[in-house]
């Protein structure tokens, strides 16, 4: 499956560009192409790309949808189409055809690091291609110009009660930041179709560079950590943000939040969060109010919230069986969280069906950063005794962990140990790949999204009188 992925990505026209822009650049050190300028010679190639294959097989159906997808949450059924990432049961995510280990070191670095910059991840997620260094230093700088949040923004934050969850109040402020939508504006206008693109792009550059200033905001009202910094324009979004929550002098941090931001971004179309984004978007919504409906969504412990509800969970564990618990005490504990009718947080996932590999890239981190953290001993404990019991307790498809098993721990072990906050990063994050999933909507003229739903009466007639 994996092999048969690949090597559909290998002949898609994103492939025979990537080579094509690389030979074109590697040459020349004069001005590279900014984002928006390779765009907009992408899209109108795509925009043939697709209308040759709705041409060909437009009529072609993919096999037959049971009854269990409708009530079984869609499982499987192939509904949507996204470009920047696919993700492969067995082997995780890949974006735009290049997996977790490949994007680490493909991606343009920072001066002395060695993790991937997210705005590289960007770059490909919206292109299909490796940026050069240049271009990803002209994002951060376009980013970082872009930073600053209206004041009322400011304000609203500001009144929200600490104990307002903190993803909330980002939810608040990124829809609060349609007042300024290049997007609605420019749809009050009458701006025709073909262009829509265009004002998506510049609302969606604006909603990555303004979330770092919305998320260190919170952080600071909320667990009084004192006054925010400027954005200092010479460094790269991740350092703006680690200096925004008050770690801008911990490089390992920063470095941290650069791998973090790169492997949360995107995992295909039908995650909750990427996929309501698109929902919304597809009535035209701007992206701030389709990005902060993602964000009510990715707010869920079933999604993205699970990454606060295991460091909770391991901190109840703590508190029961104490710190460096036998295997034993450890599995006793984990049977009493499925016997209480909950679920074991970050473990099981919709799609995948082995270890995350955003899990594992966390993990080599942990290695190589804290090899001897205590909290990063029990994730690894709690690994090699959960999905046994996962899978004698008989129900869970995946036993193995997910991307939120492990980010939690990091953060705690550079003192962001505010497990409220985690899932705002993941926002931060997440924001990336939707913000490149509405710009290519847009560029494609995607319609409205609008399934059909059935009653159940309906779903019993038409079996009524057909053999099983
Ligand atoms: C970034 C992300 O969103 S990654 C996912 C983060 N979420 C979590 O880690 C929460 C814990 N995990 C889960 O709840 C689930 O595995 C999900 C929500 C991620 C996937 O849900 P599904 O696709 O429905 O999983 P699956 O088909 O395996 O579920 C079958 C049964 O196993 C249960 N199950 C699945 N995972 C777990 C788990 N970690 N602990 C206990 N039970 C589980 C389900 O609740 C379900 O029970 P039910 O039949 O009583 O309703
Ligand atoms: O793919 C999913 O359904 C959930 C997930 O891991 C993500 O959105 O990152």
């Amino acid at each position: 499956m994996a092999a048969s992925l690949r090597s559909v990505f290998s002949r898609s026209p994103f492939a025979a560009r990537t080579a094509f822009h690389s030979a074109r650049f590697s040459s020349t050190v004069s001005k590279q192409p900014t984002l928006k300028e390779r765009l907009s010679e992408l899209i109108p190639a795509e925009i043939e790309n697709v209308k040759r294959i709705r041409a060909e097989h437009g009529k072609k159906t993919f096999g037959p949808v049971a009854v269990d997808q409708l009530y079984g949450g869609m499982r499987g059924l192939p509904a949507l189409i996204w470009d920047g990432s696919v993700l492969d049961a067995e082997e995780g995510i890949r974006f735009r055809g290049k997996s977790i280990p490949e994007c680490q070191h493909l991606l343009p670095k920072a001066p002395g690091g060695s993790e991937p910059l997210p705005e590289g991840l960007f770059w490909l997620l919206v292109t299909g291609e490796i940026p050069t260094q240049q271009q990803v230093e002209e994002l951060s700088k376009d980013w970082a110009a872009r930073a600053a949040i209206p004041e009322f923004v400011e304000e609203i934050l500001d009144r929200c009660p600490p104990t307002l969850h903190p993803m909330s109040q980002f939810s608040l402020a990124v829809t609060a930041l349609n007042h300024d939508s290049a997007f609605a504006k420019a749809y009050q206008d009458g701006i025709s179709k073909k262009e829509y693109w265009s004002p998506t792009f510049e609302d969606c550059m604006d909603l990555i560079a303004k979330l770092p200033n919305i998320a260190g905001r919170i952080y600071r009202n909320v667990f009084g950590q004192g006054k925010l910094p400027a954005i200092d324009q010479a460094k790269d979004y991740s350092h703006n943000l680690a200096a925004l929550l008050g770690f801008g002098d911990n490089e390992a941090f920063v470095e941290l939040l650069r791998l973090y931001i790169t492997i949360h971004s995107d995992h295909e179309g039908g995650n909750v969060s990427a996929h309501t984004g698109k929902l919304v978007g597809s009535a035209l919504s701007d992206p701030f109010l389709a990005f902060g409906a993602s964000l009510n969504g990715l707010a869920g412990p079933l999604h993205g919230l699970a990454n606060q509800e295991v460091l909770i969970w391991l901190r109840k564990m703590q508190d029961k069986i104490g710190e460096n618990a036998s295997d034993e005490a450890v599995k006793d504990y984990v049977w009493s969280t499925l016997k209480g009718g909950q679920v074991v947080p970050g473990y099981g996932h919709a799609v995948l069906r082995k270890t995350d590999p955003r899990y594992t890239a966390q993990r080599e981190f942990a290695m190589k950063h804290l090899p001897d953290d205590p909290l990063f001993k029990l994730v690894g404990q709690i690994y090699n005794v959960v999905p046994d019991i996962l899978l004698q307790a008989g129900k869970a498809k995946n036993p193995w962990p997910n991307v939120d098993a492990h980010s939690g721990v990091l953060l705690t072990h550079y003192g962001l140990t505010q497990m409220q906050f985690y899932t705002v990063l993941f926002g931060v994050s997440r924001a990336f790949g939707v913000a490149a999933q509405l710009i290519w909507d847009r560029g494609l003229g995607a319609p409205l999204e609008r399934p059909k739903s059935y009653s159940s009466s309906a779903i019993e007639m038409m079996f009524k009188d057909k053999q099983a």
